[in-house]
């Protein structure tokens, strides 16, 4: 990470009723209160349906969960790219271990992404998918061992060699993809593990979501960097 460059945090709300609805904007409203606060870029990345109420009533950019691999038409229950260029995205997630994707697919939607100047978080599930992915190019690979994901157990401490090997093979294919990490992190000294290990931020959601004060706990996940 350069001197100047901030670690980022995504908050990926998947679709926990703590993260839907109306508690979508009020977690959208503590990213951002602890943005102003900390001056760490905090994204929140929400269901299709609450992006719009997001952009409208917050200043932080927002991401889609998924975008699909279509053209606009007969396409029923999708995600169409132009429909949320259409609500102001500024970026997606791509190939979520929930939501896993073709490779064509996601270099097809990586390349319209780019065209389109959103930003682009492909995780990966292991150090061999992030340096296939970092061929790409896309903003950044986000790996995350799957069987961490929810569990409360951070990569940082479980698999810190997954952070570190993706960080060299991601950085040795192209320096400008910046590499973020998730799965069980959820405090600051799960986010200091991980930037030590030249991680550039992280993607998280549940131990954020579920705290019974988000906005504290997104203070405190930030607190040792
Ligand atoms: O997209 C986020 C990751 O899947 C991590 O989820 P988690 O923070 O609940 O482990």
């Amino acid at each position: 990470m350069s001197k100047n460059d901030k670690p980022i945090v995504i908050l990926n709300y998947k679709t926990y009723l703590e993260s839907s609805g109306d508690k979508a904007l009020s977690l959208a409203k503590d990213l951002e209160s602890a943005y102003d606060e900390t001056g760490i870029p905090m994204i929140a990345s929400p269901q299709a349906i609450d992006i719009t109420k997001i952009k409208d009533e917050t200043s932080i950019p927002v991401y889609a969960q998924h975008i699909d691999p279509i053209k606009p038409g007969g396409n029923t229950g999708s995600n169409l790219l132009e429909s949320f260029l259409a609500n102001g995205i500024d970026g997606t997630l791509l190939n979520h271990s929930e939501k896993r994707m073709k490779l064509a697919d996601i270099e097809s939607l990586v390349t319209k992404a780019k065209e389109s100047n959103l930003k682009t978080c492909v995780c990966s599930n292991n150090v061999a998918t992030s340096e296939a992915i970092a061929t790409l190019s896309p903003t950044y690979v986000a790996v995350e061992p799957p069987e961490l994901i929810g569990t409360g157990i951070p990569v940082s401490k479980a698999e810190p060699e997954i952070i570190t090997g993706t960080v060299d093979k991601v950085k040795n294919i192209n320096k400008n993809v910046k590499v973020l990490c998730g799965a069980g992190i959820s405090t600051g000294e799960d986010m200091k593990a991980a930037i030590e290990l030249g991680a550039e931020g992280v993607l998280l959601a549940s131990g954020i979501i579920k705290a019974k004060n988000p906005k504290e706990a997104l203070l405190d996940l930030v607190s040792k960097i």
